[in-house]
Formats: C-alpha cells, sequence, structure tokens
C-alpha cells in the first residue's frame, strides 16, 4: 500500500537531548526521511540528532541558531521535505512512532487529507491553565469549524502535501492554524486515536500568553 509514497516525518525540537533517543531508536522503516530541527537547544539536541543521522541515512539534522519556536521549526522541517504524505511528531516521546502507521494510511488509501492523531491518555495531572485553554480553545475551534475534532491540539498529525497549508504562526498556535486552514482549503479531516504518554515531571513551555497566541489565530485564520 505505501509503494512508491515518499513519507517524511518532521520533528520539531527543543532542549530534548534525554527524550529524542528513544523515538528516532523506534522509527519505522516504511518511513523515507526524519528531519529533526532542533530549534537553538541550550543542550545536546542537535548533537543527539547529528550522531543518529550518521547511523541512519534517512535521518537529517537541522539546527537553528536561535529558538524560534515549535510553528517555525516545523516551517523549516518543511522547507527541507520532499515526499507526498507529510507526518509532524512531538521529539518528547509523548507519540509512538510504532503509530505513525495509523496516520499516514488513511492519507495514502484516498479517504483523507489531512489526519491527526487523537490523544486519550490521563491529563488529570496537567496544570490547570493547561487543561482550561485546552477545553476553551477547543470548543472555539469546533465552533469555526463547524466540525466535531476531538484533539485539535495535537502535534501528531499526517498531511497529504496538497492540504499542507504554509504555516505562519512561530509558536504552540501552529497546530490551531494549519487545522483550520487545512479545513478552508477543503482537506477531508479525520482523527484516529493514539496512545499518549504523558510524563507528569515534565510539563512543557507552554505559557499564558501561548493561551493569547491562540485565541489570535482563531481570529487570524
Ligand atoms: N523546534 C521547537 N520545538 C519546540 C519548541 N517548543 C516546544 N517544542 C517541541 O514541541 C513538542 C511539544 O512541546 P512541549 O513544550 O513539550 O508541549 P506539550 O505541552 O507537551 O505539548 C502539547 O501541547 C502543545 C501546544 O498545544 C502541542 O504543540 C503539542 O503537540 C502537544 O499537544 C516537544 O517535542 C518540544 O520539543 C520550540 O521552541 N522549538
Amino acid at each position: 500500500m505505501l509503494k512508491g509514497r515518499m513519507i517524511p516525518v518532521i520533528i520539531p525540537a527543543y532542549n530534548e537531548e534525554t527524550r529524542l533517543p528513544k523515538v528516532l531508536e523506534s522509527i519505522p522503516d516504511f518511513v523515507d526521511e526524519v528531519i529533526v530541527v532542533d530549534d537553538g537547544s541550550s543542550d545536546g539536541t542537535y548533537k543527539v540528532a547529528k550522531a543518529f543521522s550518521e547511523k541512519d541515512p534517512r535521518i537529517k539534522a537541522i539546527r537553528l541558531k536561535k529558538n524560534c519556536g515549535k510553528g517555525c521549526a516545523m516551517r523549516e522541517g518543511i522547507n527541507h521535505s520532499s515526499g507526498d504524505v507529510v507526518v509532524f511528531m512531538d521529539a518528547d516521546g509523548q507519540h509512538k512512532p510504532g503509530e505513525i502507521i495509523k496516520l499516514v494510511e488513511p492519507v495514502v488509501s484516498g479517504n483523507a487529507d489531512m489526519v491527526i492523531g487523537a490523544r486519550k491518555g490521563d491529563v488529570s495531572q496537567r496544570p490547570i491553565h493547561r487543561r482550561l485553554s485546552n477545553i476553551i480553545t477547543t470548543r472555539l475551534i469546533r465552533l469555526k469549524l463547524r466540525q466535531y475534532v476531538y484533539d485539535t491540539q495535537s502535534g501528531f498529525r499526517a498531511f497529504s502535501r496538497q492540504f499542507l497549508p504554509e504555516i505562519e504562526s512561530d509558536r504552540y498556535e501552529v497546530e490551531t492554524e494549519m487545522l483550520i486552514k487545512a479545513a478552508k482549503m477543503g482537506a477531508r479531516i479525520k482523527e484516529v486515536p493514539v496512545s499518549m504518554i504523558y510524563d507528569p515531571s515534565r510539563e512543557g513551555r507552554f505559557g499564558i500568553r501561548d493561551v493569547f497566541r491562540f485565541i489570535g489565530a482563531l481570529l487570524r485564520f
């Protein structure tokens, strides 16, 4: 089924030297290209990605001198990628590389243009501002799209290249932007359940300012 389809996976990474190896070790064989965009990390993320690229020719390590944000790094990854089914995955191990196939399959078989890996893990230990902002933005996005999307913020996604929107956002609002733009482009959006490995010892960098960025993205796009 995947024969003749070029499948790149783009991984934006910021300070993930300890978590990235597990992700890169388990990339499935059918993936043609893995682009790790190290975004001005202050730890050894680039070194790790580079070491993997020397062992596995599919892996490319890109280094941005200054931290420019998740959206900005994803844009850079897209510019370096080739292939018709483009996958995005977080670098922190919250997604299972073994589940990439679940995202790719509906696109390859012509049943969807964008596939979201909908996470159903236990997030009760997440800070309240994260949970609240997620509930509010998700509801607003559903209203805007007039479509039910369960996990609007998942960073684990696949796009058919024709429906890959141009990214303008630099930070976490990128997921909202891409979802809204893809819907406007007429993409058939599908969700598939994926597992989520949530590590409460590690809360991301998402802050209150990001909540306002989400709202901005909702109004803008
Ligand atoms: N390149 C780059 N990557 C970044 C940056 N900030 C975060 N990332 C990467 O983006 C992923 C998620 O970032 P976290 O900071 O760990 O956030 P989270 O709360 O665990 O992520 C969830 O919420 C985000 C915001 O909605 C989502 O983007 C993400 O996919 C996930 O759903 C990680 O792989 C992290 O390395 C950055 O400035 N630059």
